[in-house]
């Protein structure tokens, strides 16, 4: 069975951050495996307390995986802290770790602040570099890259300015754009738009984390960059339009909106 690994904070709500990541991955039949980072207490409605795992206890998270089921491919997300994001980029490196997804979450929908500023220059000097994508949003990429982005003539030189600095492909994702939802590839000087209708549907909450563990998902299948993103983005689109509504606030997808469940014919 194909592998996969995030490293990532839990949703106690279930959108976003690692339960996102697993159902994500499960959805796409890729066995999922996590270490956490930080535990959150959050729902729909926002973000009220952040606990982070000492550095130590991440690193033994990390070593008990690739010791024993080495992931295909491995999906960042939330990390607090530099001293956890030292510790990520230490043990990638070690065990040579391949297809990395790196989801530089910032700032949650409901406003949260999930990264500290000088985990920010940490994330970029020891993380990025190790990625085969970053999937900013557009605040991000706005930070990331230093510019403006106000188009998507904007959208792909930030794209292109974040991915030559840091030696890796750059998807500048376009969730908060208004009309639309395209989103920008650029890889090695090759742009790519991944054209997305806008889907009417406020329960938002853990796109970015559902697109990036669906990329690592179909890179851990072997697929290509440009094919898993595409393979991604109809996984998230079709999570989106199903329209589920739970929680008094920007509430979560169906990720499971593709399987049955329905096991009553199954000859076991
Ligand atoms: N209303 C929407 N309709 C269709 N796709 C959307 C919508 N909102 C976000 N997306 C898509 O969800 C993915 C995550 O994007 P975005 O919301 O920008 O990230 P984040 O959750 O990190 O802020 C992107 O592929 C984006 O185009
Ligand atoms: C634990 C945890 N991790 C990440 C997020 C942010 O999720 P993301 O999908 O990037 O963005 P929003 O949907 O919240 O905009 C989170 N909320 N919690």
């Amino acid at each position: 069975m194909v592998t996969a690994l995030t490293i990532a904070g839990s949703d106690s709500s279930g959108g976003a951050g690692i339960q996102a990541d697993i159902k994500t991955m499960t959805a796409h039949h890729v066995y999922a495996m996590s270490a956490i980072t930080a535990l959150t207490a959050q729902n729909t409605t926002g973000v009220s307390g952040i606990l982070e795992v000492p550095p130590e206890f991440l690193a033994q998270q990390l070593d008990s995986i690739f010791t024993d089921i080495p992931p295909q491919a491995v999906k960042v997300g939330m990390v607090s802290s530099g001293s956890l994001i030292a510790v990520i980029a230490q043990k990638l490196r070690r065990y040579g770790a391949a297809h990395i997804v790196v989801d530089p979450v910032m700032v949650a929908t409901s406003g949260a602040r999930l990264i500290s500023e000088e985990a920010i220059s940490v994330l970029k000097e020891e993380l990025f570099p190790l990625a085969e994508v970053l999937t900013p949003n557009i605040p991000e990429a706005e930070v990331l890259s230093g510019l403006t982005i106000t188009d998507g003539a904007s959208m792909e030189r930030a794209a292109e300015a974040i991915g030559s600095r840091y030696g890796c492909a750059v998807l500048c994702k376009g969730g908060h754009r208004v009309k639309d939802a395209d989103d920008v590839l650029w890889s090695g000087g090759t742009i790519t738009w991944l054209h997305g209708k806008r889907i009417d549907n406020p329960n938002t909450h853990g796109t970015g984390c559902t697109l990036s563990s669906a990329i690592a998902a179909n890179l851990a299948k072997g697929r290509g960059l440009v094919e898993a993103v595409e393979q991604a983005k109809r996984y998230l689109s079709g999570a989106l339009a199903d329209g589920l509504d739970l929680g008094q606030g920007s509430g979560p997808m169906n990720h499971a909106f593709a399987i049955s469940g329905d096991y009553a014919d199954l000859e076991v």
